[in-house]
């Protein structure tokens, strides 16, 4: 299925279904609204999915593993070499997202969509679209067919996690030099100068990051992303991970599956779902505020609320996968609590 076929089976989220969860929390003897954005998370996952009876007992992290060619300019601490020994140790069970998955009950599905050197073990998901990007200070990341192949990929990978029972999908990646193409599209979608969207990435001295503005805003005038159309956005400044991730986020409107955005480079990736299509928004949920400085723009431009503020900026799916035990709390108190009526105390009718 191509791109325009997938988002033209996108509808409306439920109200009904999102308004009976309103009136199920509002019930509940306690405080009015009293859970904030636990009680948002639930109503939203309820619209989308068209009922108040909310599961998310199976649940997964697509972790999207990718080298990027703008690591060629020295933006980053560490070799490109990293990101296919880290996307090896997700296969083993062997990174922080795993191990945090475990404490949550959650799969990971590590997903090879662009690592510069082919890798082995159990369980990797490979659709390699190349052994890294194009160095976007140079020229493109990719060609506009390999961003929309990434695109549909993502699509369809939700729905093939649906099928196989998942309730909610947790985003995640690995790629040495991420953080420089997350900028450079934030930067490029946002309109923002270069400074204002680009921070240390996984830990550059002041002086890297002085040289890391400057690459931005190189890429950003070799290659003029066209900010109304989000596919040009991550072909020329993206990397084949934030565009994966880009078509997971249009996967859970099209086959209404709530995704969880993780740290700055999945908001990035949802900015640019949102701009390809900005219905999808309604299937995401934010899960954690990223130490990096554009992930609160991201986030605010997407008009979403994190529900963790931590200071983490580890990735891989880490505060994706930290969001779920919150939910999973929320979804007891929503379905185990007594009501007002219940416990026999009179309350006003709230006023929506
Ligand atoms: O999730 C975040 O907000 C986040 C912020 C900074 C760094 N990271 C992780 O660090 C890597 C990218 O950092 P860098 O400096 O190589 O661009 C990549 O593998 C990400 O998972 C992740
Ligand atoms: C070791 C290591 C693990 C990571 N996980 C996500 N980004 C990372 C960057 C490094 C360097």
């Amino acid at each position: 299925m191509n791109l325009e076929e997938a988002l033209r089976q996108i509808t409306p989220p439920d109200e009904r279904a999102g308004q009976e969860a309103k009136a199920r929390w509002d019930s509940i003897a306690k405080p009015l609204g009293s859970l904030g954005l636990l009680e948002e998370a639930v109503i939203r996952v309820a619209a989308l999915t068209g009922s108040a009876r909310v599961e998310l007992d199976k649940r997964c992290a697509t972790v999207f593993c990718a080298d990027n060619g703008v690591v060629a300019e020295g933006v980053t601490q560490t070799g490109s070499e990293v990101t296919a020994v880290v996307a090896e140790n997700f296969t083993r069970g062997d990174a922080s997202v795993c191990a945090m998955a475990r404490a949550a009950r959650c799969d990971v599905i590590p997903v090879d969509i662009g690592v510069a050197r082919d890798l082995s073990g159990e369980g990797l998901v490979v659709h390699k679209l190349g052994y890294g990007t194009g160095n976007i200070a140079r020229g493109p990341a990719m060609t506009r067919e390999q961003a929309l192949d990434a695109l549909s990929f993502g699509i369809s990978l939700v729905g093939e996690l649906k099928q196989k029972g998942y309730r909610i999908v947790a985003t995640g990646e690995m790629g040495i030099g991420n953080t420089t193409t997350s900028s450079a599209v934030t930067a490029a979608l946002l309109g923002l100068p270069a400074e204002e969207v680009t921070g240390r990435g996984a830990g550059l001295t002041s002086e890297g990051l002085a040289h890391k503005i400057k690459t931005v805003e190189r890429a950003l005038v070799v290659n003029h992303p066209d900010p109304n159309d989000g596919v040009d956005v991550l072909a020329k400044v993206g990397g084949f991970d934030l565009a994966g991730l880009a078509g997971v986020f249009l996967g859970g409107a099209v086959h209404r599956v709530p995704v969880l955005i993780d740290g700055f480079i999945s908001a990035a990736a949802a900015l640019a779902a949102a701009r390809i299509c900005p219905a999808v928004k309604k299937a995401m949920l934010a899960s954690h505020l990223s130490d990096e400085p554009a992930a609160a723009l991201a986030l605010g431009a997407l008009g979403l609320r994190p529900l963790i503020t931590a200071g983490m900026c580890l990735g891989e799916g880490t505060g994706a996968v930290a969001a779920l035990p919150l939910l999973d709390m929320a979804l007891a108190v929503y379905r185990e609590m007594s009501t007002f009526w219940e416990i026999e105390i009179d309350a006003y009718q709230p006023l929506s």
